[in-house]
């Protein structure tokens, strides 16, 4: 979850590979297309006059083929990569115009990158590798020790800091990396194909943990990937490039949902809707029980003028803590029963508003509506079981139901009981 300020905003990023990129940079502003000026010039613009911001805490990825500018994108916020033209202002400091100095501190302090290939010293230990940066800080022995030792216990390595990277797998090896980028308490963590090296199953391991850590960490995350399903799984909001430009900028619901053009539409073609859309953008607002303020009578009457069958008991913090069935409410007013904690059902479903509608299929098998809460464990709706059916088997463009891209669901990953 992202706050409204934006912690980096790209302005009109222009970058021109080649010997002559002002002359090209020219003829771009003058109209030219990307294949002309590299027929004419021999530069290849490598990123279009982009803009957009990317706000604090947000899981930002960008997406796109393979040369369709996404590192180069990514690098010039970092200036492993000089734009040819245009600003990139993190925390108002436009960092496209300032020295070296300034630069190596802001590498230092503000923007760490997890890179492919992890980047590990291999003749260093586990723990060396995560303390490296802070080492370059200057920052002395036993205080890095115990952030790098910190840092590891957070991404499950504690135990393996001694040993060297060649002892570990590849997604052990990544989380070292992760560990590193994350030790130096950095708010903007630059992740450039973090994760394409590993293997299928520790690869969706790797992003369930990068969600996980999210949550905990909020950081400011950029992260590049080729992958539409990667991208639609773990981002906040999703920029999908192509030959330098950005095609559309949106959240996964919008991007799988509301396509802007037929090269989107043909991305997600394939995408299974149920582990992209979010229990939170289908939740129905409805009027719960309050425990200490409301009477069993007047919720009754409230029941039997909306027409609903049960109705959620919240606490004074906001929290779901019983489920209540028009039946039983009747029978309890008949019987001048005042305690609506002796008639709720204290076992109900609850839901986060983040569980993807995959993670809560299955908690559909109870036929009950289902308690959505928020981070904060606060109720903000219901879903019924009927309304997942729904958003899962929308019609597609192409007149194809999704409903047959539905992998069995397994086991409640996410889901608070
Ligand atoms: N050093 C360079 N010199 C010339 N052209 C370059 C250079 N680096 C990248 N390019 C070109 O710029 C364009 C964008 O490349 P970039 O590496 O940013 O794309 P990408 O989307 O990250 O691709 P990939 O997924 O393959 O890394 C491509 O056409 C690429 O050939």
């Amino acid at each position: 979850m992202s706050s409204s300020r934006p912690k980096v905003r790209i302005e009109n990023l222009v970058k021109i590979y080649g010997d002559h990129p002002q002359e090209a940079l020219k003829m771009f502003r003058n109209g030219a297309d990307r294949s002309t000026i590299l027929e004419e010039t021999g530069n290849v613009l490598g990123v279009a006059d982009v803009t957009f911001d990317i706000m604090d805490g947000e899981l930002f990825v960008i997406m796109g083929l393979s040369g369709s500018g996404k590192s180069t994108l990514v690098r010039c916020i970092n200036r492993l990569i000089n734009p040819t033209s245009g600003h990139i202002f993190i925390d108002d400091e436009d960092v496209a115009h300032v020295d070296k100095d300034r630069l190596r501190e802001l590498r230092r302090t503000k923007v760490s990158m997890v890179f492919q290939r992890f980047g590990l010293f291999p003749h260093k230990s586990v723990l060396d590798n995560v303390e490296y940066g802070l080492k370059m800080r200057g920052i002395e022995t036993q205080l890095r020790r115990d952030k790098a030792m910190e840092t590891l216990e957070v991404v499950g390595l504690a135990e393996w800091a001694n040993y060297l990277p060649s002892s570990l797998s590849g997604g052990m090896q990544q989380r070292v990396g992760l560990a590193r980028a994350l030790a130096t308490d950095a708010p903007i963590l630059l992740m450039d194909e973090a994760f394409s090296a590993l293997d299928p199953l520790i690869r969706r391991g790797m992003q369930d943990e990068l969600i996980r850590l999210q949550d905990e960490l909020q950081k400011t995350i950029i992260f590049i990937s080729h992958d539409i399903q990667e991208s639609l799984k773990i981002g906040d909001r999703v920029a999908v490039m192509k030959d330098g430009y950005i095609v559309q900028i949106g959240t996964p619901e919008d991007i799988v949902s509301n396509p802007v053009n037929d090269y989107i539409r043909e991305f997600t073609l394939d995408v299974n809707r149920a582990q992209v859309l979010r229990t939170g953008s289908i939740v129905k607002q409805t009027i719960p029980f309050i425990l200490g303020k409301d009477s069993v009578t007047s919720a009754l009457e409230g029941m039997r003028d909306r027409g609903s069958a049960t109705m959620y008991v919240i606490n004074r913090e906001n929290k779901p803590i019983g489920l209540l069935q028009r039946g039983r409410l009747e029978q309890a007013v008949r019987e001048g029963q005042q305690d609506v904690t002796q008639i709720m059902e204290t076992d109900f479903p609850i839901v986060h508003s983040s569980n993807t509608l995959e993670d809560i299929f299955h908690v559909a098998e109870s036929n009950l509506p289902m308690a959505v809460v928020n981070r904060q464990g606060k109720f903000t709706g219901i879903v019924e079981p009927c309304d997942i059916l729904a958003s899962i088997g929308r019609l597609t463009k192409t007149g194809e139901s999704n409903l047959d891209a539905m992998e069995p669901v397994t086991s409640p990953t996410k889901v608070a009981v």
